[in-house]
């Protein structure tokens, strides 16, 4: 008879977004940020980048766990990744605030697709589970002074995309269209949805003082 292990989330992710999105829906992750070079990585569509970078984030945490003397039990590794597809680029964080205000410049009053790679590991079995999520991210017509503003307090430069939806640019989007989890980092429906392929409500994964 197989030992039942309560399911417990490894987020192989540095992002304090990530890690707010689960506490906040009940689940306290362990965070195991992976290391992973996002650079070192191409792909043709940014859809595809980003869920090939997820599963490598997954990868290379379950990996290491696997080297360890630590039990399995009920672990489960995420790794996530987000891009920003606009006018056919993938734009992942800025590399300066030169970039962040050009990219500003070219996405106000447009819009653009913030696609999120996420891939679920069950470290007992190995089994891993992927899906992108996509919401339509629609920009507001912000002035350059907004913009160079904006810039200047430095958020930009952190995130994919070179925007919040729940920080300092959230009067900046005018509105979305899909899951908004997904677009700060992690879609919890999508998440539902892995575990379910697990055969894991993700009621589960709450925290002990929520559970009935
Ligand atoms: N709070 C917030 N953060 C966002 C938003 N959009 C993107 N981000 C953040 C989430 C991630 O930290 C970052 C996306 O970059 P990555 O997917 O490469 O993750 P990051 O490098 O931060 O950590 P990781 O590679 O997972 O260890 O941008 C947003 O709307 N709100």
């Amino acid at each position: 008879m197989y030992a039942h292990h309560a399911p417990s989330i490894i987020l192989a992710s540095a992002s304090p977004a990530r890690r707010k999105l689960l506490s906040d829906a009940g689940i306290d992750a362990e965070i195991l940020v992976s290391g992973v070079d996002e650079e070192s990585v191409n792909a043709n569509r940014p859809e595809t980048l980003c869920g090939v970078l997820a599963r490598m984030k997954a990868h290379a945490v379950a990996d290491r766990l696997k080297h360890t003397e630590r039990p399995a039990g009920g672990l489960l590794v995420l790794g996530c990744d987000s891009l920003l597809a606009f006018e056919g680029q993938a734009l992942g964080k800025p590399k300066d605030p030169d970039e962040a205000f050009h990219r500003w410049q070219a996405m106000r009053g447009k819009s653009g697709v913030l696609h999120t790679g996420h891939c679920l590991i069950k470290l007992a079995t190995g089994k891993a589970v992927e899906r992108v999520a996509s919401t339509v991210v629609h920009f507001a017509d912000v002035s350059d002074d907004e913009i160079e503003t904006y810039v200047a307090s430095g958020e930009p430069l952190h995130v994919a995309g070179s925007f919040t939806l729940d920080g300092l640019s959230s009067p900046y989007v005018d509105r979305i269209e899909g899951d908004p989890s997904n677009v700060i980092g992690l879609s919890l429906p999508t998440l539902r949805g892995l575990l379910g392929e697990l055969d894991i409500a993700i009621s589960a994964l709450w925290r002990t003082n929520l559970k009935a």
